[in-house]
């Protein structure tokens, strides 16, 4: 399958259609993942990251709906994929983590039963040998004693080894995309690296290509090779992780660099207070015209306000949505 990217996206829009009016919750969505791949989207919150990814798994619902566009998972198009197709797909080649693993999780049933539920469904185990996959799975994201652990409810567990629990069930048929949406959001700093580094080693080894999610730009500049920077709906501009913070383009992307501590400085320390991106994210019903991003830029001229910016190719390697990119 030389060439064919393992996913590829092609001027999505998600519109949001309550009844009364129907707006475009994303648009002009376009970004490719090659296999084993770690591809990132960054942004605040709202911008549309988490709908972008379910669209990926055909799990949108009312209101919300893929409204134009095309999604090809190695070349063939989701969205005439059957029901049965889509769930397949779900179920083997593309896994989701979430924020918070007690939604995902079944609360009363235990986690092994949930692990090996995987392979019985999807991989045609007999429970016998789903059990015993299950316990090697949990050893896999390092929970102690898993032959004990198995055996334990969700709300038994602390919330990083639900994570690691979360990570084991997405895992566990081998799929060649894993979806992470915020995973270590919930999580404590120290818990948060270990969660990350674990995913991040698994799939590595495994071949798993990774679209991760974040509001985090650091975060996700540390474990993605490239990273596509959101705002309201759109993607503004898309690089490779390191051009991204030693020369970002969109005014946007630069506000968002500029609003990390760097290690051992004041700022990390609590000492100065870090420089914020002025103003707010617009709701969807009053996206402004031209760059959505123009009344809270400093660069904004006439054009800004009134011309939506093509996606210019950067010399340097990316793209960039805005009329005065750097
Ligand atoms: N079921 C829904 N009904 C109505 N609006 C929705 C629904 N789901 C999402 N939205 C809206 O769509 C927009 C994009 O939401 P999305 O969850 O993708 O944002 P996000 O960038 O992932 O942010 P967050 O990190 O807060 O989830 C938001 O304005 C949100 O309010």
């Amino acid at each position: 399958m030389t060439g064919v990217p393992l996913i590829e996206v092609e001027d999505l829009r998600i519109d949001l259609d309550d009844g009364s009016r129907c707006v475009a919750a994303a648009e002009g969505i376009s970004f490719r993942i090659d296999r084993g791949e770690t591809f990132g989207l960054v942004g605040e919150s709202g911008c549309g990251k988490s709908i972008t990814a379910l669209a990926l798994i055909g799990l949108l619902r009312q209101p919300l709906s893929i409204g134009g566009g095309v999604i090809r998972f190695e070349g063939r198009e989701i969205q005439r994929l059957s029901a049965a197709g889509q769930r397949e797909l779900r179920g083997n080649r593309i896994a989701m983590i979430f924020q918070e693993p007690m939604t995902a999780l079944n609360p009363v049933s235990p986690v092994g039963r949930q692990i090996a539920e995987m392979f019985v469904l999807h991989k045609g185990k007999s429970w016998r040998e789903a059990n015993q996959l299950a316990v090697e799975a949990l050893a896999s994201v390092r929970v102690p004693a898993p032959e004990r652990r198995v055996n334990d409810y969700p709300h038994q567990l602390s919330g990083g080894m639900r994570q690691r629990a979360m990570i084991a069930i997405a895992l566990a048929c081998g799929p060649d995309l894993l979806i992470a949406d915020e995973p270590t959001t919930a999580l404590d700093v120290t818990v948060q690296a270990e969660i990350i580094e674990l995913m991040r080693n698994l799939c590595a080894e495994r071949g798993t290509a990774i679209l991760m999610i974040s509001h985090d730009l650091g975060l996700v500049a540390n474990v993605c090779r490239r990273v596509a920077v959101m705002y309201a709906g759109r993607i503004v501009e898309e690089r490779g992780s390191a051009d991204i913070f030693r020369a970002p383009s969109h005014p946007y992307t630069q506000g968002l660099v500029a609003s990390l501590p760097r290690l051992g400085s004041r700022a990390a320390l609590g000492r100065i207070r870090l420089k914020e991106i002025a103003g707010v994210v617009p709701a969807i019903t009053s996206f402004p015209d031209g760059c959505r991003f123009n009344p809270r830029c400093a660069q904004a001229t006439d054009i800004c306000r009134t011309v939506t910016p093509e996606t210019d190719l950067l010399e340097a390697g990316g793209l960039v949505r805005c009329h005065h990119h750097a």
